[in-house]
């Protein structure tokens, strides 16, 4: 036993839930939608990046040698149309930023520094400090077959930049993991349905977790609402076998109508382990049905947040190829005490204040304007002591 009534610790039940997947298959996906997937493959530079000395000013490209003039304008070199003859001594070039800095000039005078007098150049300023000045060199950002980023990079705009410059239009990332999102209860309502009656509410965790998963790389399916019927939950769940993940909200506690794990069980998967020493949270199943895993997640809104942010999310980044799955956990000071905490790993809604973490006033795990009163989560371990004020307490930044 482990203290807490036979409940299973939150970070074993986090490493069993993560053994369970295993990273998806490369597949190649257009720049534009990659955003927020990870690379299955290195990243390589296909071209050398400038391709050619390049200006980085809009000015005069000329010889160093020639310093400090006067030159005579011979053409210009402009972005795309290059000038193609070679300066000579005197010559002086038009060149605009980013323009090929052409042959036998090896320095550009800012136009600032510059009078031009019919084809007669002339400085008027400093004129560059160096030889060599304001020229972007062929090859300098990288070079052809340069490893731009490693295979389990998380792809953002950086990285989609940096891989259409380097002569790639799509990425091979993980493919997107298949999440099945199914809300199980009598009571429930679609969102912004008028409610028959005052014992029907909302269904607020199928919309809450589909934008948790929003910014990661998902193929999202919510079917319908379900009812507390056995037959009826236990079809759902076979349906979406092929499914990566299948997150259910609702029945996965001890009452009558809490039947997941029986449905489950009917539609021939079975259970991994139930119950965690979290809360809120408690509740939380896994189990596996044909492909997927079966996530069985607290109905209490603020009980399903709170598992979907350590349980959820890392799981679908663990099948996304993520590196870092979970949230990360920061340190600041209690601003009022905490006291001392029983049995279970708490996370407690608190505000970071200036003088810094508060609790919210109510912690009840069905009350939704509490979670967003809070900008934190702050971690009690199991029989944490009293935290006393200005002591330092681990929390994961919400928002
Ligand atoms: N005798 C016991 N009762 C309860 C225990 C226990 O250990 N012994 N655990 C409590 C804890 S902790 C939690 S958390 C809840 C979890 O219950 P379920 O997962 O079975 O959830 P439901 O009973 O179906 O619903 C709970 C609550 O959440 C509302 N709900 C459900 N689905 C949604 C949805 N999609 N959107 C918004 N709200 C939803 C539902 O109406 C209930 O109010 O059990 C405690 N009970
Ligand atoms: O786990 Mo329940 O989530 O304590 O309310």
């Amino acid at each position: 036993m482990n203290g807490s009534g036979g409940l299973i610790p939150l970070d074993e039940a986090q490493a069993r839930l993560f053994a369970l997947a295993r990273p998806k298959p490369p597949v190649e996906i257009a720049l534009v939608q990659a955003c927020g997937h990870v690379l299955a493959q290195p990243l390589l530079a296909t071209r050398n990046q400038p391709a050619a000395d390049l200006s980085a000013m809009d000015g005069y490209a000329v010889s160093a040698d020639d310093m400090p003039g006067p030159w005579t304008l011979i053409g210009e070199s402009a972005a795309g149309r290059p000038f193609r003859r070679a300066v000579k001594r005197g010559d002086a070039v038009r060149i605009s930023t980013g323009a090929i800095v052409p042959a036998g000039a090896d320095t550009i005078v800012v136009q600032e520094d510059i009078r031009v007098d019919g084809t007669t150049v002339v400085l008027t300023g400093d004129g560059p400090a160096t030889p060599g000045a304001h020229i972007r060199r062929a090859g300098h950002d990288f070079a052809d077959g340069a490893l731009l980023a490693p295979a389990g990079t998380c792809v953002d705009a950086r990285v989609i930049a940096l891989a259409a410059m380097a002569g790639h239009g799509t990425l091979s990332v993980h493919a997107p993991v298949r999440v099945v999102i199914l809300s199980t209860g009598d009571e429930l309502v679609a969102p912004g349905t008028p409610l028959p009656s005052p014992a029907h509410i909302p269904a607020s965790n199928g919309v809450m977790l589909s934008a948790m998963l929003h910014r990661l790389p998902v193929d999202m399916n919510m079917p319908a609402l379900l009812a507390d019927r056995l037959d009826g939950i236990a079809a759902a769940l076979a349906d979406h076998r092929d499914a990566d993940i299948i997150v259910t909200t609702g029945g996965a506690s001890v009452g009558d109508h809490d039947l997941i794990q029986p449905a489950l069980l009917e539609s021939g998967g079975s259970v991994d382990f139930w119950r965690i020493a979290m809360r809120p949270g408690k509740p939380v199943m896994v189990g596996r049905l044909g492909n997927a895993i079966v996530l069985g997640l607290p109905g209490n809104p603020v009980s399903a947040y709170v598992t979907a942010l350590l349980l959820l999310l890392p799981l679908v980044r663990t099948f996304a190829g993520y590196q870092e799955v979970l949230p990360h956990i920061r340190q600041a000071a209690a601003s009022v005490p905490f006291s001392a905490n029983g049995a279970r790993q708490d996370f407690m809604r608190a505000r970071l204040t200036d003088s810094g973490l508060v609790p919210v006033s109510s912690q009840d795990s069905g009350a939704l304007s509490s979670l967003l009163a809070a900008d934190a989560l702050v971690i009690r371990a199991a029989h944490q002591p009293e935290t006393l004020a200005g002591e330092p307490l681990d929390y994961i930044a919400l928002g």
